[in-house]
């Protein structure tokens, strides 16, 4: 059995985690998580961190005694360098609420990169988890809307590089932008795309912890994470009724199955791809076609296959990536909004109209 923490940073984070937790526990009452056993076979345990506390207590499937609120007003207002501070500053006591829970085989930290709290708390917290301790440790990001505006998309793009440089052993994307089609409204584009990342995360769980036909393992897992630039993403479908597991395979690595917009027949390093259903619904033969297509662009591809009676076919894709041209994309926007946000500091500093204003009240007082 594997012991597994996943950490949720910032709102974004918080509201991931939920939604894993929600699944987890399932469903059917609020209350669920009081009466009935997790779902997971895994010895999962589930911390968010936050430094909004109504973003925690909005939160309804995570225990309140695996919410920590980590005082500062209410949040970080976006601002990264706030937000280093103020982790370190409660980095102790952050640090003793994981060690408390006991050892883990991996963990996962999930975030936004665009916000203030978890873009800044994650590197942060990666680097004391990497040094502290010796299991692996994934990032989960989420890249923002590009039209969130310029701190968004500066944030981005130093937080995506710092958490390379705190030693993760890995980042899986997930992409607002690119999963913006999930609904209507933000709020349940939101939901969806939590949705998503959830029932992923989920699925990779089980599978890593799973008695397999074909087995993939924790091992095979860091073996793929572990190629490519760092980066990652996931796909995954759920075959409808009549759908051979071919198809279901194709969808999974289409970019409508992905987290993370990437050709990955073009751009993928490594690959573990995970099919579990009825076995009758199972073709070897289909399987070992997708899979040799696949193996034959990216170079190694893991195959796991878990049996579950009476399941329709559902696939996995984990994808380390070599290129991104995504994120080259949003890193030259980036760019332009860092030099925006500077030109407009310079701006700011040099223009003293407003201070001219000002000073023509000084040294007098009102009259009533
Ligand atoms: N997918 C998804 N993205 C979210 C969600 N909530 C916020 N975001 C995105 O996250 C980014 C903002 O980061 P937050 O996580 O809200 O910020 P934070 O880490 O709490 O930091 P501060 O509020 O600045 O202290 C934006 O790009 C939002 O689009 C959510 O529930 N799901």
């Amino acid at each position: 059995m594997l012991n597994i923490l996943i950490v949720g940073n910032g709102q974004c984070g918080n509201r991931i985690l939920d939604a894993i937790n929600r699944e987890a526990f399932g469903k059917k009452s609020r209350l669920a998580k009081f009466y009935s056993q997790q779902k997971y076979k895994s010895n999962v345990q589930t911390i968010a961190i936050n430094t909004a506390v109504n973003d925690l207590k909005e939160m309804k499937f995570t225990k309140a005694k695996d919410r920590i609120h980590i005082p500062h007003l209410h949040g970080v207002g976006a601002n990264r360098n706030v937000g280093k501070h103020v982790f370190e500053d409660n980095k102790t006591h952050i640090m003793r609420q994981i060690e408390e829970r006991g050892n883990f085989d991996v963990c996962f930290v999930i975030t936004s990169a665009s916000g203030g709290t978890g873009s800044s708390f994650t590197p942060m917290l990666v680097k004391e988890l990497k040094e502290k301790y010796d299991f692996p440790v994934y990032a989960v990001v989420v890249l923002p809307f590009r039209e969130e505006g310029t701190l968004y998309l500066q944030n981005a793009a130093f937080c995506l590089r710092d958490i390379r440089e705190s030693g993760a052993d890995g980042i899986i994307l997930a992409d607002n932008q690119f999963l913006k089609q999930m609904g209507g409204n933000v709020e349940s584009a939101y939901n969806g795309i939590n949705d998503m990342v959830a029932r992923r995360l989920l699925f990779l769980l089980d599978a890593l912890d799973s008695e397999m036909m074909m087995v993939t393992d924790l091992g095979d897992f860091k073996t793929v994470m572990s190629g490519g630039a760092g980066l990652a993403t996931i796909g995954f479908y759920e075959a409808d009724t009549d759908m051979p597991v071919r198809s279901a395979i194709q969808k999974a690595l289409s970019p409508s199955g992905l987290l993370f917009s990437s050709d990955v027949y073009k751009e993928a390093s490594r690959a573990m791809v995970i099919i579990r259903g009825d076995k009758e619904r199972l073709s070897i033969d289909e399987i070992s076609t997708e899979v040799e297509k696949l193996s034959s662009s990216v170079g190694h591809v893991f195959k796991g296959i878990i049996v579950r009676d009476g399941e329709l076919p559902q696939v996995l894709a984990v994808l380390t990536l070599e290129s991104a041209s995504e994120l080259e994309n949003l890193y030259s926007i980036a760019v332009d909004a860092i030099k925006y946000e500077r030109d407009k500091k310079e701006r700011v500093a040099t223009v003293k109209d407003v201070d001219r204003a000002f000073s023509q009240i000084d040294g007098m007082d009102p009259s009533y």
